[in-house]
């Protein structure tokens, strides 16, 4: 597959490695320094573009692709309240568009381990829930994409939190994300649920990027050839 990057930071160029290594082909790497190549031309010359850039810059860069009719897919975070103009844009020009939070095969499958959780706890009331995510000091957005997919797993089964805050509360209403920036720290994730006899506690830790690079470019590989809006979870079979 030919690959344009759109974002060649962190992410960036661990996708590069993942994706040269699998046979694939980076015919476009796109940063702030070189914007001038970030054309829907340019982006045409590509099979499939992934794009990493942050929280500004996602939503332009992702309809660029879809002008280019070229199939997208996004790991950029922060940017969420613009999803549904993107998905009616995709559905619009009859394109194809995957987002994912968070690519990694592990995280992936916890989300699935947290929607148990959560369903196991619903009539249990003593237990309260939490969930603390760390970062590394670059990362521009809080709370992380990934723990605001986890609240929001949460929140569908634990009627009695009604919604997510980005800092310590009293509340019993409310489910705490608590965000920690530390070096190094490619991305932690920890569960919490506590009540007056014991604690259970659920944390997938990230050692590295290639985790997320590889879902990223599996992603690519499924979406190369297909028309409409995928979600990790079909990419993986879940
Ligand atoms: N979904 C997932 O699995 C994961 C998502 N992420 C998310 O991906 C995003 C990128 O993370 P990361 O690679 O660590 O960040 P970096 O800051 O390392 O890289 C961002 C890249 O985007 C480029 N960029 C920024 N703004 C623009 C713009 N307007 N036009 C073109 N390029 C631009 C930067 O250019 P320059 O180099 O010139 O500054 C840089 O190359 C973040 O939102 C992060 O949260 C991260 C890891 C996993
Ligand atoms: O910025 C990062 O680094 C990461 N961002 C994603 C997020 O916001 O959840 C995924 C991963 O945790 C790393």
């Amino acid at each position: 597959m030919k690959i344009a990057l759109i974002g060649y930071g962190k992410m960036g160029k661990a996708i590069e490695e993942i994706a040269v290594s699998r046979g694939h082909k980076i015919v476009l790497k796109v940063s702030i320094e070189n914007q001038q190549d970030n054309t829907v031309a340019r982006i045409k010359e590509a099979d499939v573009a992934i794009e990493f850039t942050g929280p500004e810059s996602a939503y332009d860069n992702i309809i660029r692709c879809l002008e280019a009719g070229v199939p997208v897919v996004s790991g950029s975070t922060g940017w969420l309240s613009r999803l549904e103009e993107v998905k009616e844009e995709c559905r619009k020009r009859n394109g194809s568009f995957l987002y994912a939070s968070n690519f990694s095969v592990g995280v992936n499958l916890f989300f699935e381990v947290n929607k148990r959780l959560a369903a196991l706890m619903a009539p249990r009331p003593e237990y309260d829930v939490q969930i603390i995510e760390t970062h590394h000091t670059e990362k521009k957005d809080s709370p992380s994409g990934t723990a605001i997919t986890l609240a929001e797993q949460i929140l569908e089964k634990i009627s009695r939190k009604k919604e997510w805050v980005n800092h310590i509360s009293d509340n019993l209403d409310e489910l705490e994300i608590l965000s920690e920036r530390i070096d190094p720290a490619p991305g932690t994730h920890t569960i919490e649920y506590s009540s007056p006899i014991d604690t259970i506690t659920i944390t997938h830790t990230a050692h590295n990027r290639r985790g997320f690079a590889t879902g990223a470019v599996l992603a690519a590989e499924f979406i190369v050839d297909k028309k409409g809006i995928y979600q990790m979870s079909e990419v993986l079979g879940f």
